[in-house]
């Protein structure tokens, strides 16, 4: 166990300052190596601080400090130092700052901006760890188990609002009524008492259409919503009129009068914290003293702390680099050696003042003059009659994973955010919806309208009379065959000769040209009758020639298709009405019925399973990759968390929000898809839906990770965007995985919608069950990018609360 113990008597020779505070230094050290009973008992640190001429030769007595007296303190920080940025360049915020508050007392720290009075408060309710040194609060340490903090043994008002917009004051209260455990009706008798305390409006009104110095108020009634024991209020009183600003520093010190509750309050009026029992007057990450507000008055020969604070800056301004002041040195300050009755009396100086300032158990003897006797509560807490040090009265962090209330109060959270804002409901069901037609309506289908270029010189240049008979007329077959090309697909354009219509194919008026010989009939009834001993010539005249626009793929290739096809069929006919087989006109390859599909396969139903997919992960995505950015940016989650949520709390309540928004936008694609536009749907529609959950799911613990990471929500937007088409492109939705270079294949079978596409087509289109490979893969697969993806965000959240 770590005590510290300083111990000054009278002393026979003086020592220098410098030397002096050397030996509070090294007393200091050999406490925290942990021989601290050895120090006060043999060697009794003495320091004569006189040089200055202000200590008039007193002598400082050092105390004895332990982590008992510590816990008994509502705050004790000793030697923090913390700093922001890298350890090759850091910010130093607080530096070996040591900081005592005495249970039942109102303790302002105050300082100027950029001090470091938050970064103190935010490492005090455990949202900030320090880089070194300890903090006390409440007799455990913030973070800890059973500490209680955070938690609802303190209340936490932030600089910030961190409230949510979109609730109204009372939803506001009872979400963290909720969280801190009480009962809906201590809630609301709690908040008729504060909006009658605080002058809030009616309890109906939505926090975003408050002023903002209604706004602060109510977050001020957050704070002291669940009466906590430690109330930590960062500026409290900003925005707020003269009159309300009185009431509040009554009301502050009517709680504080019995002893048992606790205040530290930072404010810019330096003045209006003469009300507090003690001041901190801190710079540059150090408190320059700590004493009662009279006693800095008095000590100083100041009419305002203003002045005060100015002299002490002043004094730790001129103070030379490396040359530790008589009066900062080891938080023992002039002040200290001017204070007290006796000029003989030592002063005494333990851990427990721990400041710059004057050893605050001294001065509470004056506190409780100055403050109606009700301090006398620090002296109850000796061993022998204590209270139990820490107080495991929040005992959801020692055993339970969350509560009823955490649970009630962050679902209610997300829901009524989602109703409240009408964007954000339509985006959620109306845009799956659209995804689904857009997609149905537009991909898949043939192109229709596409010009061909015709020269037809068996009909003497441009003729629509084409003369067309459907027996076993062997003339003008060309014109036989023309017909037989399909209306809607193909919009036949008649050129004079093939120059022309090579021309309009390069000019892109035509999508293909299409060429008949003068004697393409006799050509093709030769070669038809001659078989193998047709010349060259017959077999050239026989041709009809055709050059296409191939830079469309999908198009030339339906065009090729129809064309071979047309020919087929036209063959088909002639060799049937001339009482021939007509099989004769088939290539000698039967395509018999697929075993899966059909012969004409639809690009809709390859494309149909990764869609359906990638709409329900990417859309959950989309919802969830700023859930967590925009309550970290409102300060909601930060507030959360100081009330005692935890990040599996926060995070297990989105899974659940999330979970039923997927259910409904599941139901919805799955409906429009295979209902409304036919999509083939072969397999068992409980897998499909499940897996298409599980997908959701995915994305939703995707979206998870980006918000965790991200600090800004357009990081976040950057972040889901940009995995978008890597993701489409790689997973096997648009084209074949077995297209894909060998590494490309192993890193499209690494991502979460590759396998579980191939599942969902393997359902889909083969109605293949559960248990072939191919299908639980896909399931495995989802539920292991779950599993890591939960993990990760989970690990992210934690590492940043800390
Ligand atoms: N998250 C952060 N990352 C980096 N630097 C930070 C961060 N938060 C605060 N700082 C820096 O730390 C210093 C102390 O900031 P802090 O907010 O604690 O001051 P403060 O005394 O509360 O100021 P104010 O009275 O204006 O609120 C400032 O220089 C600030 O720029």
């Amino acid at each position: 166990m770590v005590s510290e113990a300083f111990k000054l008597s009278r002393v026979s020779e003086k020592k220098p300052a410098k030397d002096a505070a050397a030996e509070v230094r090294e007393a200091n050290s050999l406490a925290e190596r942990g021989g601290p009973e050895s120090v006060v008992s043999t060697s009794p640190a003495t320091v004569d601080v006189d040089k200055d001429g202000v200590g008039n030769g007193r002598r400082l007595v050092t105390q004895q400090s332990s982590v008992w007296t510590r816990r008994q303190q509502a705050v004790c920080v000793r030697h923090a130092f913390k700093h922001y940025g890298t350890n090759k360049n850091p910010n130093h915020v607080l530096q070996n700052l040591n900081m005592t508050v005495a249970k039942g007392t109102i303790y302002g720290l105050l300082g100027a901006s950029g001090c470091g009075k938050t970064t103190l408060l935010s490492c005090l309710v455990g949202r900030r760890h320090l880089n070194s040194g300890e903090i006390w609060v409440l007799g455990g340490k913030p973070g800890t188990k059973g500490s209680g903090v955070p938690g609802k043994r303190v209340g936490y008002m932030p600089q910030e609002i961190a409230l949510l917009g979109e609730f109204s004051i009372r939803e506001t209260m009872m979400y963290f009524g909720w969280i801190f455990g009480m009962p809906s009706s201590e809630i609301q008798e709690r908040l008729d008492f504060l909006l009658n305390f605080l002058d809030l409006p009616s309890q109906n009104r939505l926090v975003k259409n408050l002023s903002g110095g209604q706004q602060r108020r109510v977050s001020f009634a957050v704070a002291l919503m669940h009466d906590p024991e430690l109330l930590i209020l960062d500026e409290p009183t900003v925005g707020v009129d003269p009159l309300l600003r009185q009431s509040i520093w009554h009301h502050l010190v009517q709680i504080t009068k019995d002893g048992n509750k606790t205040v530290i309050i930072t404010t810019h009026y330096i003045e209006e914290a003469r009300q507090a029992h003690a001041i901190g007057l801190m710079r540059s990450g150090k408190l320059l003293a700590e004493e009662s507000p009279s006693a800095l008055l008095t000590t100083y020969n100041c009419l305002s702390l203003e002045e005060v604070f100015l002299k002490l800056s002043r004094k730790q301004g001129n103070s030379v680099p490396g040359v530790p002041d008589a009066n900062m040195t080891n938080n023992i300050s002039v002040a200290s050696l001017n204070w007290g009755n006796k000029k003989d009396e030592p002063v005494f100086v333990t851990e427990e003042s721990g400041v710059v300032g004057l050893n605050f158990h001294q001065s509470k003897e004056m506190l409780i003059n100055e403050s109606n006797g009700h301090l006398d509560a620090l002296n109850k807490n000796r061993p022998g009659k204590s209270e139990p040090v820490v107080d495991c009265d929040d005992c959801t962090d020692c055993c339970k994973l969350t509560t009823r209330g955490k649970m009630r109060a962050l679902l209610q959270k997300n829901f009524l955010r989602m109703w409240r804002n009408v964007g954000v409901m339509l985006f959620i069901f109306a845009l799956p919806v659209m995804q689904v037609i857009l997609f149905c309506l537009a991909i898949g289908r043939n192109p229709t309208g596409l010009h061909l270029a015709i020269v037809n010189h068996e009909m003497n240049f441009t003729t629509k009379e084409c003369p067309v008979y459907n027996n076993c007329s062997l003339s003008w077959l060309s014109c036989r065959y023309i017909q037989q090309l399909d209306n809607e697909t193909i919009v036949k354009d008649y050129y004079e000769t093939k120059d022309q219509a090579l021309d309009a194919v390069r000019m892109g008026e035509a999508w293909g040209a299409l060429y008949f010989t003068e004697n393409f009939t006799d050509a093709l009834v030769a070669r038809m009758a001659l078989g193998q001993s047709s010349d060259n010539e017959t077999l050239d005249q026989s041709e009809i020639r055709v050059w296409l626009d191939m830079s469309n793929q999908q198009i030339g290739l339906m065009l090729n298709r129809d064309l071979q096809f047309s020919y087929r069929d036209f063959a088909q006919d002639l060799l049937s009405q001339c009482n021939n087989n007509p099989k004769l006109a088939d290539i000698p390859i039967q395509f018999k019925d697929p075993i899966y599909g059909s012969n004409n396969p639809s690009f809709t139903d390859f494309v149909a399973p990764g869609v359906i997919l990638t709409i329900v992960f990417f859309l959950a995505v989309a919802l969830t990759s700023s859930a967590l950015i925009i309550e970290r940016m409102e300060g909601l989650l930060d507030r959360s968390w100081v009330a005692g949520v935890s990040p599996f709390e926060i995070l297990f309540s989105h899974v659940v929000t999330q979970f039923v928004v997927m259910c409904g936008q599941t139901a919805l694609v799955l409906i429009f898809m295979i209902a409304v536009f036919e999509v083939e749907c072969k397999g068992d529609m409980f897998w499909v839906i499940i897996l298409t959950i599980l997908q959701g799911l995915c994305g939703m613990c995707f979206g998870f990770v980006i918000s965790a990471i991200c600090e800004l929500e357009r990081n976040a937007i950057q972040l889901a965007l940009g995995s978008f088409y890597p993701t489409l492109l790689l997973s096997g939705v648009i084209w074949p995985v077995e297209g894909m270079p060998i590494v490309l294949r192993y890193i499209s079978l690494g991502l979460p919608l590759t396998m579980a596409t191939t599942s969902l087509r393997s359902m889909l289109t083969r109605g293949w069950q559960i248990n072939e490979p191919d299908v639980y893969n896909g399931f495995f697969a989802t539920i292991i990018w779950i599993a890591l993806f939960l993990t990760i965000s989970l690990v992210v959240l934690k590492v940043k609360r800390g």
